[in-house]
C-alpha cells in the first residue's frame, strides 16, 4: 500500500511507509498535503480475508465506530489524546487520520535494552502527563484498558508532549461501578493480579477497572526509574501470569533516590486493587501535584 494515494473526504494524502499494525489495522505515515505535518492514518480493514464474513466484518466495522466516537468524543475533553484529523468509511475499510509521532516505547526500548533508567525530570516529565491522560479518562467514567508505552505516542518538535492511542478496548462504567468482565487483553507485564486472578472458568474474560489502568501506569513507572521491567527476569508469558495470578505480597521495590516517586510506585504497585489509589489520589500525590505549573 506505500506510495499508494487515499482519498479521505476531499483530502488526499500518500502513504509512506508503514509505522504499525494492530490485529485488523495496518498504520502508515504520511504528511497533511496542505501544512505538511507529519500524519498517522489508521486503516482499519472491515473484510476477513479476501471474502466477507458477515458476523466478523460487522464486528471489525463496529469496533471501528467505537474506537472513532471515543477518540472523538474524548478530544475537547482530554488534552493528552491522539487529535483525530480527518476520517472516513466504505463498505471495506474505515481510516483514521491522526497527528502522528514516536511511540514511548521507542523511546524506552534504547533505555530498557541497556539497564539504564531515564533521567529523572524525563520519568517526572511523562509520568504526570500519563498520569492526567489517565485521570481525565477515569473523570468521565471510562477505563483505557490497555495502559502500555506502545499507546503512548512523543509529539510535539522535541517529542516531549505525549499523547494516548488506542481507544480499541476503552469501555464506559457506570457510576458506583469500578470494573467490569472484559475478554483478556495485554501485554502480561502491564496487567495487574486482579485481572489475572479473576479470569472466569475457561473462559478468557477477566475483571477490568479503573485499578487495572493504575497498575499498569505502576509498570511504567518502574520500567522508566529502573530501566527494567518489574517481570522482566520471567521469560514467558506464562510464568508472568502465573507469577501474578500467586501474588499475595506486594512486589519489592528497589531503592530510589526520589522518595515521592519511590512512595507512589509502591502505593500503584499494590497487589490488591482496593488498596491501591484511585487517579484522583495518585493525580493529587505531591510526585505529580507538588511540582506541578
Ligand atoms: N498516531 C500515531 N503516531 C505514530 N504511530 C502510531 C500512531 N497510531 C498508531 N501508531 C502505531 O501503530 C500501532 C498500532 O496502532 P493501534 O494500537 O492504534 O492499533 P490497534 O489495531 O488498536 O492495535 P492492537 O491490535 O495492538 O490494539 C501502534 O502501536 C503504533 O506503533
Amino acid at each position: 500500500m506505500a506510495g499508494r494515494r487515499i482519498s479521505v473526504r476531499g483530502t488526499t494524502y500518500r502513504l509512506e511507509n508503514q509505522i504499525g499494525h494492530g490485529l485488523h489495522s495496518l498504520v502508515y505515515a504520511s504528511r497533511d498535503p496542505r501544512s505538511g505535518r507529519p500524519v498517522a492514518i489508521k486503516i482499519i480493514n472491515f473484510l476477513h480475508g479476501s471474502f466477507s464474513v458477515k458476523a466478523d466484518t460487522e464486528s471489525r466495522r463496529q469496533s471501528y465506530w467505537k474506537e472513532l466516537q471515543m477518540l472523538l468524543y474524548l478530544q475537547p475533553l482530554n488534552p493528552y489524546i491522539i487529535r483525530v484529523l480527518n476520517h472516513d468509511h466504505n463498505d471495506r475499510q474505515g481510516i483514521i487520520v491522526m497527528e502522528r509521532g514516536e511511540t514511548l516505547r521507542d523511546t524506552l526500548i534504547e533505555h530498557v535494552l541497556g539497564g539504564k533508567p531515564l533521567p529523572g525530570a524525563t520519568v517526572h516529565l511523562f509520568w504526570t502527563q500519563m498520569v492526567e491522560a489517565i485521570y481525565y479518562m477515569h473523570q468521565l467514567g471510562i477505563v483505557h484498558g490497555d495502559v502500555k508505552p506502545e499507546n503512548f505516542i512523543q509529539v510535539g518538535a522535541d517529542g516531549s508532549a505525549l499523547r494516548l492511542i488506542d481507544m480499541g478496548i476503552s469501555f464506559r462504567l457506570p457510576p458506583n461501578v469500578t470494573s467490569r468482565l472484559k475478554t483478556a487483553a495485554g501485554t502480561p507485564d502491564y496487567v495487574s493480579p486482579e485481572m489475572v486472578n479473576s479470569r472466569v472458568g475457561l473462559s478468557s474474560k477477566s475483571k477490568c477497572g479503573y485499578k487495572a489502568d493504575i497498575w499498569a501506569l505502576g509498570v511504567i513507572l518502574f520500567e522508566m526509574a529502573f530501566g527494567y521491567r518489574p517481570l522482566q527476569s520471567l521469560r514467558s508469558n506464562e510464568a508472568k501470569l502465573n507469577f501474578l495470578g500467586k501474588l499475595r505480597r506486594d512486589i519489592s521495590i528497589p531503592p530510589h533516590p526520589d522518595k515521592q516517586l519511590r512512595d507512589i510506585l509502591k502505593r500503584c504497585l499494590r497487589s490488591n486493587p482496593r488498596r491501591r489509589p484511585g487517579a484522583d489520589e495518585v493525580f493529587n500525590h505531591p510526585y505529580v501535584s507538588g511540582r506541578r505549573k
